[in-house]
């Protein structure tokens, strides 16, 4: 069976987005048609502006569209209460964000434990799940360190480890390389990419950076509130070496 014959995990259909700032407003995204299906890993790229944080924030469920419907697994979530909503988002995604968001006070586990502690999971069970990730984006060494003693990179792998470690089916990053340096950045979109191949998570991200764009199988380029190319690309061997070598 191929992905293109089963329900997609994401489905847009000429989704609008239309903000209203006084008398003025503003489209952020025009007749977005997207499905995006189990497993998959995808980079949205285009200039500032293009829509790239509308469209993560309406697929996060974090938003709602102006026109257009979201399905979530052949859900249509965009008509559902808050609650609901919050229902869904809690059970299926995870999120990573620009600036980490850790609490500074927590220590890398205690970080990650977080969303499970507040699921009511026992302090134990927690702890055990809390390290399995910690050690999956290769932190298990700097477990007991708090945000600040880690660099941006290592934050950013903790951030990752947390929005993973209640099993969402998709995990969603506005932009999570803004505030590293390349190398850095690599190794983050690396972490997401071995985890995505590993356990089947779909991640969507968001960046600026066009070097980023050889280490992703699918790359969907806005523009001006569109999605102007959708595209899959074999990873290039630079890539291919980038991943033994890590
Ligand atoms: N809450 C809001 N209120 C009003 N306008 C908004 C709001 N959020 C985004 N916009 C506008 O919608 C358009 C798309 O913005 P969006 O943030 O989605 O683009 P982006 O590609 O993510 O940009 P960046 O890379 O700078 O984050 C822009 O014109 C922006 O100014």
């Amino acid at each position: 069976m191929t992905p293109k014959d089963t329900t997609p995990l994401v489905e847009l259909r000429q989704v609008g987005k239309v903000y209203s700032l006084g008398e003025r407003s503003i489209t952020a995204l025009q007749a977005v048609s997207l499905r995006i299906f189990s497993g998959e890993f995808v980079a949205i790229w285009g200039p500032s502006g293009s829509g790239k944080s509308t469209l993560c924030n309406l697929i996060g469920m974090l938003d709602v569209p102006s026109s257009g419907t979201v399905q979530i697994l052949g859900q249509d979530v965009t008509m559902l209460s808050d609650g609901k909503r919050s229902d869904i988002r809690n059970k299926t995604i995870g999120f990573v964000f620009q600036s980490f968001n850790l609490i500074p006070v927590l220590s890398a586990l205690e970080n990650v434990m977080l969303p499970l502690q507040i699921a009511k999971i026992p302090t134990m069970q927690a702890k055990q799940l809390a390290k399995e990730r910690l050690a999956e984006v290769g932190l298990a060494e700097h477990e007991s360190q708090r945000p600040a003693k880690l660099s941006g990179g290592q934050q950013q792998r903790v951030a990752i480890a947390r929005a993973l470690v209640a099993n969402p089916s998709l995990v969603i990053a506005d932009e999570p390389t803004a505030n590293l340096d390349s190398e850095n950045a690599i190794k983050v979109i690396e972490t997401m990419r071995e985890l995505s191949q590993r356990n089947g998570t779909t991640f969507i991200f968001s960046t600026h950076d066009h070097r980023l764009l050889e280490r992703v199988e699918r790359q969907l380029q806005m523009c001006d509130g569109q999605i102007i190319e959708d595209r899959i690309a074999e990873p290039t061997e630079s890539c291919r070496r980038v991943q033994v070598a890590l």
